[in-house]
């Protein structure tokens, strides 16, 4: 589903990645870890199109990205959904309305899908929120909000960048049984995170696979994390 070929990504300030090959099967669950700065946000943003590769191949439902129009990424875009580490919400609009965004944004009538909407809402337990606006939300909540932005176009691939970033351990573990959801419905799921702990929690939940990024280069972590 998601294939990285001897990726390398450089910028001004040096090289990041390093070499880079992994093969991410339809319907796995992996998590993505190792220190701050090592580039899992990064590699997140080839997944999804984001930033191109300085050399390497990178093909994404067996389509080379390199080779994809500006349109052909569009749509293949629409088939991967983010969860930002940041989550950027616009301010303005209801949580209700930014999570309906990207049916806006790729041409669908938000009117017609109402009740997906208020299904998804009530899926990430935020049906009572959905009129809030993101400045009166929890880290918790501002999560969920994300996570349902990010499946609201019933994405294949559910890229999520430190879901559980500033929430509590009982909101990490609540986030991370919604992405095992997602898994279980057959999305390819890949999650950045520093958190080992939250990691070694999963293990009885998801079925995942751990990979790790040390001075550059990606491995396949072992059962010592
Ligand atoms: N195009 C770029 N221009 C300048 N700096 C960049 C660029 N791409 C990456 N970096 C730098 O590379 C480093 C790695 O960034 P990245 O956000 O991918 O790491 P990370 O592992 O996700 O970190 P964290 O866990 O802190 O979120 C950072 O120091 C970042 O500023």
């Amino acid at each position: 589903m998601i294939e990285l070929e001897n990726v390398s990504y450089s910028y001004g300030g040096g090289q990041l990645l390093s070499d880079v090959s992994m093969q991410l099967a339809p319907g796995s669950f992996h998590f993505l870890t190792g220190p701050s700065g090592s580039g899992k946000t990064t590699l997140l943003k080839l997944c999804y199109g984001a930033l191109a590769p300085t050399t390497g191949r990178l093909s994404v439902f067996g389509e080379d990205m390199g080779r994809l129009d500006r349109d052909q990424m569009a749509m293949m875009r629409r088939r991967i959904g983010v969860v930002h580490q940041d989550c950027r919400f616009l301010d303005h609009l209801t949580l209700a309305e930014n999570v309906a965004l990207p049916l806006l944004v790729s041409g669908r009538d938000p009117k017609g899908e109402e009740e997906n909407l208020k299904e998804l809402m009530q899926w990430v337990g935020l049906g009572p929120r959905a009129e809030a606006h993101p400045p009166e939300l929890s880290g918790g909540e501002r999560q969920r909000a994300a996570l349902a932005r990010a499946v609201i176009l019933s994405p294949d691939i559910v890229l999520a960048d430190e879901p559980t970033g500033n929430v509590d351990w009982d909101m990490s573990q609540r986030l991370l049984r919604l992405l095992g959801e997602l898994n279980r419905m057959g999305k390819t799921v890949l999650v950045a995170t520093h958190d080992l702990s939250l990691i070694r929690a999963a293990k009885s939940q998801v079925q995942a696979r751990v990979l790790r990024i040390s001075q550059r280069k990606l491995q396949l972590a072992g059962a010592d994390l």
